[in-house]
């Protein structure tokens, strides 16, 4: 199936949601609520490893929540990551793989499980491959600072996505989820990338924010959605990982820099300390706040709306409540 058709599958659900779909909340937050221990170099994807029917666990959670489209476990999983544990390659490529497979497994289950039932409200869900920012993978917290130093260049950070990207693709998921990247370098390397291995799976590209107003490099919004207009590859850009409270501005920003459908999921306001692996209660959200948040972000024109860290399958379930009242 090429870029067109998958496009207009993503097209397609979000018209069947009513013009905003659901997607999942923190992936590695319910994970931690189930008991994992992910204070490790890989974050959530040591779960890949240690306990991957959790993973399938927290994906039908998801979906039993009401999400429409759920995000893999491979946000901090990559070869070189996997490589320095002592895997080999092919171990490595084998659990990328993996992760879409959970999902796609996940998605099938609990579809044909749904669809059995009259009268159900869910969508035949979506699933998209995560492809967490070089920051992710450094584990210092530098999704949040957007630096990586002089010695990170266009090309290497082409190398550091290239394989991972390929192998996901392979693995066959319906869309592609960029996600909390912190500068333009990195926002450019992906949408080249895209082109040049000639993937036929549409993407969204979220950035992060720190001050609700720039990406975490200082870099403008209109500079880095400047490549990202240009691409077919790119279905939708927006926010993740980033507090609540600045998703509305920030949607009326991208509604005037860019065409592409806009997809926000904030984490819960809690800030991530990237030294001591956790995450220091500020100004917190909760289920309530975003189910009220939700239907203004959607009438502001986000077409694709969720939580990250910190958000559990209750907030996407109250999410879910209120964009589905039709
Ligand atoms: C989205 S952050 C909380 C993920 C974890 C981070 N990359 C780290 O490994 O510290
Ligand atoms: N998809 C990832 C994003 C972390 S910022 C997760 O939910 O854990
Ligand atoms: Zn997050």
């Amino acid at each position: 199936m090429g870029l067109e058709k998958k496009s207009a599958m993503l097209e397609d659900l979000i018209e069947k949601c009513g013009g905003c779909a659901v997607v999942d909340g923190g992936f590695a937050t319910q994970l931690e609520i189930h008991g994992a221990a992910i204070n490790d170099p890989l974050w959530s994807a040591v779960s890949l490893i240690k306990d991957p029917q959790l993973i399938k666990r927290v994906h039908m959670e998801y979906l039993e929540a009401g999400a429409d489209i759920v995000v893999t476990s491979s946000y901090q999983a990559t070869i070189p990551g996997f490589l320095s544990r002592g895997l080999s390659v092919e171990e490595s490529e084998s659990l990328l793989q993996k992760s879409v497979k959970l999902s796609l497994e996940a998605r099938d289950k609990f579809w044909d499980k749904v669809s059995k039932i009259s009268g159900h409200s869910y969508n035949r869900a979506l699933v998209a491959a995560s492809i967490g920012s070089y920051g992710a993978y450094l584990a210092d917290g530098s999704e949040y600072s957007g630096n990586y130093g002089e010695n990170v260049s266009l090309e290497k950070l082409k190398d550091f996505h290239r394989r991972r990207l390929q192998v996901l693709v392979e693995a066959g998921p319906d869309l592609l989820a960029f996600e909390t990247i912190p500068n333009k370098l990195e926002a450019q390397a992906c949408v080249e990338l895209l082109e040049e291995e000639k993937v036929q799976i549409p993407a969204w590209i979220c950035f992060t924010s720190v001050d609700g107003e720039k990406v975490p490099s200082g870099e403008s919004f209109e500079e880095c959605l400047e490549p990202l207009n240009k691409s077919n590859n790119i279905y939708a850009v927006g926010i993740n990982c980033a507090p609540p409270q600045f998703i509305e501005n920030l949607i009326r920003e991208f509604s005037k820099l860019t065409k592409k459908a806009i997809v926000v999921y904030p984490n819960s306001g809690e800030v991530w300390d990237g030294k001591a692996k956790k995450w220091l209660p500020s100004q917190c959200f909760g289920d309530d706040e975003f189910e009220m948040f939700a239907t203004k972000w959607r009438d502001l024109g986000a077409k694709l709306i969720g939580g990250c860290c910190r958000t559990t399958p209750s907030t996407i379930k109250a999410i879910s409540r209120d964009l589905k009242r039709r």
